[in-house]
This record gives C-alpha cells, sequence and structure tokens, in this order.
C-alpha cells in the first residue's frame, strides 16, 4: 500500500492541506507570513506536492522551494510550528501516527530548503 493510498487518496489529501493551510493562516504564531498569499493557490499546490511524495498520481508544478521560501527567512522554530499545524490537521482527519510520521519523514528534508535563518 503507497502512503498515498494510506492517507486516503487526494480527497482526504485535499482536506488535510486545506485544513493545515487554514489553522496555520489563523495561528498568531505564523499567521501573518500568509498575509499577502493566493491561499487557494497555496492549498492546492501544497496537496500535489504532497500527493506526489505520497506516491499518488500528481505532478507538483507549484513553484521552486526555496525561491518561495526564501524572502521570508523563516527559523526552525517556524517549521516546526507548521509541522505541528499539519499534524492537528492529519489528527482532525482521524489519520493514525504511523502513517503520520510516514509523511512527516517525506517533508523533513525540506527544513534545509525552507529554513534559512
Ligand atoms: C515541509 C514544509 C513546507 C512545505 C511542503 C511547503 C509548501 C509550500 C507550497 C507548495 C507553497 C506554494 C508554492 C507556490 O505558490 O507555487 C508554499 C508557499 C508558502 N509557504 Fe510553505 N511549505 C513548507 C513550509 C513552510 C513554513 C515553515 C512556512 C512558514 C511558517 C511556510 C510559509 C509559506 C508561505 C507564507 C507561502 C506563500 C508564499 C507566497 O504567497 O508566494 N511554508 N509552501
Amino acid at each position: 500500500e503507497t502512503l498515498f493510498e494510506r492517507l486516503g487518496g487526494m480527497d482526504t489529501i485535499t482536506r488535510i492541506s486545506d485544513r493545515t493551510i487554514d489553522i496555520a493562516a489563523a495561528d498568531p504564531l505564523i499567521g501573518p507570513h500568509w498575509e499577502e498569499s493566493n491561499l487557494v493557490r497555496v492549498k492546492a499546490k501544497l496537496a500535489e506536492q504532497i500527493c506526489e511524495l505520497a506516491g499518488g498520481p500528481c505532478k507538483y508544478t507549484g513553484n521552486d522551494m526555496v525561491q518561495v521560501h526564501k524572502p521570508f527567512k523563516f527559523t526552525n522554530a517556524d517549521f516546526n510550528r507548521l509541522v505541528e499545524n499539519l499534524q492537528q490537521a492529519m489528527d482532525e482527519s482521524d489519520i493514525d501516527h504511523a502513517t503520520q510520521n510516514r509523511l512527516l519523514a517525506l517533508l523533513a528534508p525540506m527544513q534545509r530548503e525552507i529554513v534559512t535563518r
């Protein structure tokens, strides 16, 4: 079983991505970073990226991760906070923790592309 299937396919991945961005954008610690952003686009690109990473039938068509995040000079604390927001979104969708950890392990290498401060 692929992680894509284990997560519940595209419907669940879309729901998790939407919720993660909604939770993050409302988070007093990191929410202000999204003030100028098109959240509809960010949600859609995040879902596409998770789908591809998880072995689903998607190809990420968004912008390069380094280029997107570089101007913000994000910290490890910012990164960890977004991971917590993602975990909350996955909990709400009843994703078991072993499956959550499989996705988090695939996202972990991106920390050094996103954190530049
Ligand atoms: C593994 C972690 C992360 C992933 C997979 C990820 C993924 C993405 C994606 C796919 C986009 C949309 C790119 C596009 O528009 O083409 C995006 C944009 C964005 N991300 Fe991340 N991101 C991560 C971490 C973070 C963190 C830690 C923060 C801040 C706490 C953050 C803040 C933002 C913001 C503010 C935008 C919108 C930029 C804009 O409006 O152009 N991201 N991210």
